[in-house]
């Protein structure tokens, strides 16, 4: 350990924190706003009292409701507005006070389900990324866990193992900070003989593994050792297949033995895939993690954890060091190296490449990653999003005063191995604890390890985890950190928010709902935020209520909204623009353009009338008893016409899908709506009773623009499906005569 203290001074901080001023104006403008929010709920109970008909009534009665609802979420996102922070790491000094030879070791989980949607060769390029990060390679070990029980996975690792033995000293010696090599290759780089040498041997391993998933088998051609063909014939044993299996794992590099091209160390490479019967559960993604927490445990056990979805490459070599710094904070622990601190993790916001301009799906997420999280991270910290997040192990096994051991004790934070990691003691151990019934009876999954009952374990694990007493820490830096794949199409962005929905209801009414449970464990203001996420789902009903009843009003004559010469108009116009101001604020001012945060609100529209409304109806078939789609895998493949379309920013409908329904009849009712709005206005200069409702109708209108294009206007195979258009145009039709028949 170098001695940075025998000056006497104190260490130089690892990491600083910085208050956004914004904090007093988004106080202030909290009272002020919630003066506005009271008078409209009081005209609204003003006006249920004196509604007259049946239809006003409904009308009067729908509009509170939605308030109400709107209401709510606004208090809930005050949680991010209180305190948010920005923080800053000191890597350098890091390097100072510590010795590489001191560095932690590093244990990074990365999770794939399907080699149809994410295929190996990426997954490949993601694991080389971590394996060729700049920390001592001995320390570091890789594991990949694939749900997919696929030969072709393990084939390309077996791949990537050799290719890796050329590509870490590659970067090493070139000062590469694109480790991930498609992107490196993607990128302008010097053509030397050497990188056209490596880039050669590039192309050859993706070719054959992608030849390898195009067959769909590993045909014998590819086989040059005995050793290879007995791991592949695991995958193919009688009755194997991706839900019935055993273990299958492999160390595919041991660092204490495999050199590199240049005779340096390489890092652990181990492919596991868990025991899967289809009488046990297997808990998707959190199964996995813990299958990984477990297996990790017996090999290397590693204090710093780091989990990846396989699609989540290395941006940046030197990232590891940035989370240390949270980690190995000397002020706070019992010295350098001790993992001592109250952190259990240290997340990095989710960005991807390959966005186009307008960011048309809102795919960055940027309040869910960021602006949200900026304002978590003021309070106990930002939530766990499920990738680019580095944990302390001993996180995993209660809180920061309340341990929790495992039901072995090879498994707990602070087992030291000492045994060879393909030794056949390790190897039993590794299997062993891999088994599909191994949690039976434990307390994985409920007080230790990633945590179950969620389709979002994600969100749930960092939730409980901060219950248990734990803080985290966003780590923003400027160049990502990690760069993922988007999902580009709408039909796949809406399955992923549905999902999402599905796994937020989940906990929001578990027995640890944050509202309570949270509220009362971890402060009312990180309770709010936990619960603003729970609840999204429901924005879909005033959503869905505002694109209707205007509308709806507006085609029968009915005004339902104050006019513009009344006081009660200001009221409306202030609410409507102050959240939207500050909301565009709040996009703007974290790396932002107007064009995106657009996109955004609009796919919030889109998201809550759709995906959020379908999320809702699953969870309760779930609660039914019913069945349920589960954790649907969202595609990383990309077909080239799509791309681009993507790339162009056309919105990509295609296939068939209820979830269109919504998105189509709504765009379809507030574009008759607001014509027939406008017919009447010219016509008689009502414009001052219908002004508010034209208005809502009008941006409505506004935010469906694309949706006109792709069920009017296109031809190309990314269109809505005219049988779409069609039920949606019915459906707009009978709602129209429905709403007709209660109205007179
Ligand atoms: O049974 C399963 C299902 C999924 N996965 C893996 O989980 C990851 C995420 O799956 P994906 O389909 O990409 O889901 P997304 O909705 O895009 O992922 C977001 O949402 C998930 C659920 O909240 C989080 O786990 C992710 O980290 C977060 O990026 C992928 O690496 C999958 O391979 C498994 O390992 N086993
Ligand atoms: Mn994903």
């Amino acid at each position: 350990m170098k001695s940075a203290t025998t000056s006497g001074l104190p260490p130089p901080p690892l990491h600083s924190l910085h208050l956004l001023p914004r904090r007093h104006f988004n106080s202030l403008f909290a009272a002020v706003y919630t003066a506005a929010i009271s008078s409209l709920l009081y005209r609204h109970s003003l006006k249920l009292l004196h509604s007259t008909s049946p239809i006003s009534l409904l009308i009067s009665l729908s509009l509170l409701i939605s308030d109400l609802i709107l209401a709510f979420m606004w208090c809930t996102t005050q949680a991010f507005r209180m305190n948010p922070v920005q923080r800053r790491e000191h890597p350098e000094s890091l390097e100072k006070a510590l010795d590489r030879r001191d560095f932690p070791g590093l244990d990074i989980f990365i999770c794939t389900a399907d080699p149809y949607k994410e295929p190996p060769v990426d997954v490949v390029n993601t694991a080389l990324s971590v394996m060729a990060y700049d920390y001592p390679a001995e320390k570091v070990s890789v594991y990949v866990s694939d749900d997919g029980g696929s030969e072709l996975t393990m084939f390309a690792f077996m791949e990537a193992a050799r290719f890796g033995k050329l590509w870490l000293p590659f970067c090493r010696e070139n000062k590469v900070t694109e480790r991930c090599p498609h992107a490196y290759f993607s990128s302008t780089y010097d053509l030397t003989a050497k990188t056209l040498e490596i880039k050669m041997m590039y192309e050859s391993m993706k070719v054959k593994v992608e030849s390898v998933v195009a067959k769909g088998r590993v045909s014998d051609e590819y086989i040059s050792r005995e050793e290879e063909s007995q791991i592949l014939n695991q995958y193919r044993a009688k009755d194997f297949s991706r839900q019935n299996h055993p273990s299958i794992i492999q160390v595919l590099l041991n660092s204490n033995k495999d050199v590199d091209s240049c005779g340096e160390p390489m890092p652990n490479l181990v492919y596991l895939s868990r025991e899967k019967s289809k009488g046990s559960p297997h808990h998707f993604k959190a199964g996995a993690l813990n299958a990984l927490l477990r297996v990790s445990a017996t090999m290397t056990n590693s204090p710093i954890i780091l989990t990846l979805d396989c699609d989540m490459y290395s941006n940046d070599p030197t990232t590891a060091q940035r989370a240390l710094c949270y980690f190995l904070d000397q002020s706070k622990s019992a010295g350098p190296g001790v993992i001592g601190s109250n952190y259990a993790y240290v997340q990095f916001p989710q960005r991807y490449h390959g966005i186009n301009k307008a960011d048309i799906y809102a795919s960055e997420h940027k309040r869910l990653f960021l602006v949200n999280a900026m304002g978590l991270d003021g309070l106990k910290g930002p939530n766990y999003v499920g990738t680019g997040c580095f944990f302390n192990r001993r996180a995993f096994f209660g809180g920061p005063c309340s341990y929790v051991p495992p039901e072995a004790s090879e498994l707990s934070p602070d087992y030291i191995v000492d045994k060879p990691i393909n030794g056949k003691e390790v190897f039993r151990k590794a299997h062993q604890v891999a088994g599909c019934y191994y949690e039976n009876q434990t307390s994985w999954g409920s007080k230790i390890g990633f945590r179950y009952g969620s389709l979002v374990e994600d969100y749930y694990t960092g939730y409980r985890l901060q219950c248990e007493g734990w803080k985290s820490a966003l780590c923003d830096p400027s160049r990502a950190a990690f760069l993922g794949d988007i999902p580009i199409t709408i039909n796949d962005v809406l399955n992923q928010v549905k999902r999402w929905s599905v796994g937020l209801l989940e906990v929001a009414f578990s027995k640890c709902s944050p509202l309570t449970y949270g509220s009362r464990n971890i402060g009312i203001l990180m309770g709010l935020g936990y619960a603003h996420y729970s609840l999204l789902p429901i924005w879909s009903i005033p959503i869905t209520i505002y694109g209707l009843v205007p509308s709806l009003a507006l085609l029968q004559g009915l005004p339902i909204f104050p006019k513009v010469s009344e006081p009660w108009f200001w009221l409306y116009a202030f609410l409507f623009l102050g959240s939207y101001g500050q909301d565009c604020f709040d996009f703007m001012s974290t790396r932002g353009t107007f064009r995106r945060w657009w996109s955004d609100q609009r796919m919030w529209l889109m998201r809550a009338s759709s995906a959020f409304s379908f999320g809702i109806v699953e969870y309760m078939s779930k609660c039914l008893g019913m069945e349920t789609h589960g954790f649907n895998v969202t595609s990383k493949v990309m077909e080239d016409e799509q791309s681009q379309r993507y790339d162009d920013g056309i919105f990509e409908f295609g296939v068939p899908s209820p979830m269109f329904l919504p998105l189509a009849s709504l765009a379809t009712l507030n574009l008759v709506a607001f014509l027939a709005g406008l017919a009447r206005v010219s016509k008689g200069g009502e414009f001052d009773a219908f002004f508010v409702q034209m208005f809502v109708a009008g941006f409505g209108v506004l935010n469906s623009f694309p949706i006109y294009g792709a069920m009017f206007l296109r031809r190309d195979s990314g269109r809505m499906p005219i049988n779409t258009t069609l039920t949606s145009t019915l459906l707009v039709g009978a709602l129209f005569v429905l709403f007709n028949k209660i109205h007179v």
